[in-house]
């Protein structure tokens, strides 16, 4: 996977923003990051190949509409679009409900794909590291495992990880980006491991390990920019939280996860961008080995089944862009939030991008 897709993807990203780099022009990097973490998902979900950076197409524009139209509703404050008669005449709806048909009849049809295929091949999992070459999606693990799984249930779970998979992680490189460029020290040491660990090639899986600081500096990220930046939950029946807050049943409890990764109640200098604060040495910060300060997936038995995947993904992608291109935020660009599913730009990280060669001559010290 780091090789076939989260690789492959991020080079493409480089080689699209190439011209930009070359001519001077400014480049909306939500908008590129976006992109990338679009041709993703889709190939390793289900080796759909978007390809969103080069092109446009029908598909790209209705997951667009109804990651939008996902993100709006999880703000809205009247849920009318419950009401199925209104969704036949709000524009807004009628334009979601389209996308959604688009999207499940080209995800129906990767799946009777897909299907065809291990069936035609007799492909059965019976070894613990699966590796498909040709096709590392996440499809093709789950058909070739053999459990029964209704096409719909695969579909709708196919989809539910594009939508949790895909904006998530795009926010968290755009929000990366935007503090290492506010950082040049910081932006310097990581790119000098990066340059140390890497040697001028791409990262292995291998490599992910020693990208010590380049990981602190994205799950700092995630600590000053979580992705929700609240969690809601419904009580199910009447029950007492710690701390004696009594809740009914129906009740809706939200968890700003926003409000206690920036308490200075819970972190020294919590405003600032310190990637330090975790230690290079110790673990990747989750939310256990940080008694529950961080959580930025959440936890229990709801937690982000990506968590992983997002950090290896965000990791090869900023190691790779670090490695080969400089970048600088554009001057009097007024950068604020805008939250709703994620908290991504109100009006986009416009970057200015220069060709940059990795200095390997550090890399006899590793
Ligand atoms: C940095 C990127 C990501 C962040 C910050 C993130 C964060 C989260 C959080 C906080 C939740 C819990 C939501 C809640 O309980 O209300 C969640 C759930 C989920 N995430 Fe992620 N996620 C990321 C990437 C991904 C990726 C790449 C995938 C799929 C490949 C994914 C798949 C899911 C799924 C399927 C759930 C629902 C789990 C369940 O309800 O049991 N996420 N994510």
């Amino acid at each position: 996977m780091v090789d076939r897709v989260f690789c492959k993807c991020a080079e493409r990203l480089v080689e699209k923003l190439q011209p930009f780099a070359f001519d001077g022009t400014a480049v909306n990097m939500e908008e590129k990051f976006s992109q990338l973490t679009l041709d993703v998902i889709g190939l390793s979900v289900f080796n759909y190949n978007f390809d969103s950076l080069t092109t446009d197409s029908p598909v790209i524009d209705a997951v667009y509409t109804a990651l939008k139209e996902a993100e709006l509703r999880s703000t809205d404050i009247l849920p009318y679009w419950k009401i199925s008669a209104l969704c036949k005449i709000v524009p807004r709806q009628i334009k979601a409900e389209k996308a959604v048909t688009v999207i499940r009849k080209a995800v129906e049809e990767l799946i009777v794909k897909c299907k065809e295929i291990v069936e035609k091949e007799g492909e059965r999992i019976n070894e613990e590291e699966y590796v498909n070459d040709a096709d590392p999606s996440i499809l093709r693990f789950l058909l070739a495992s053999r459990e029964e799984v209704s096409s719909l249930q695969l579909r709708d779970d196919l989809l539910s990880m594009l939508v949790a998979g895909h904006e998530t992680t795009g926010s968290v490189l755009t929000w990366t980006l935007y503090l290492l460029s506010k950082d040049p020290s910081a932006l310097v040491k990581a790119q000098q491991e990066v340059d140390r660990v890497l040697e001028g090639r791409n990262p292995t899986y291998e490599d992910i390990k020693d990208l010590k600081f380049l990981t602190r500096c994205i799950t700092e990220s995630l600590r000053l920019y979580p992705h929700p930046p609240v969690l809601i939950r419904r009580a199910q029946v009447d029950d007492v939280l710690p701390g004696d807050y009594k809740v009914k049943a129906g009740q809706d409890i939200m968890i700003s996860v926003y409000n206690i990764h920036h308490s200075s109640q819970v972190w020294e200098r919590a405003e600032e961008f310190v990637p330090e604060r975790f230690d290079l040495e110790s673990s990747v910060p989750n939310e256990s080995n940080t008694d529950y300060r961080f959580i930025p997936f959440s936890g229990g038995p709801r937690k982000c089944v990506g968590d992983q995947f997002a950090l290896l993904e965000a990791i090869v992608a900023l190691a790779i862009f670090l490695q080969r291109l400089n970048f600088e935020l554009v001057p009097d660009q007024n950068i604020s939030m805008t939250t709703g599913a994620t908290i991504h730009t109100t009006n986009g990280l416009y970057m200015k991008l220069s060709q940059r060669m990795p200095d390997i001559s550090s890399s006899t010290s590793k």
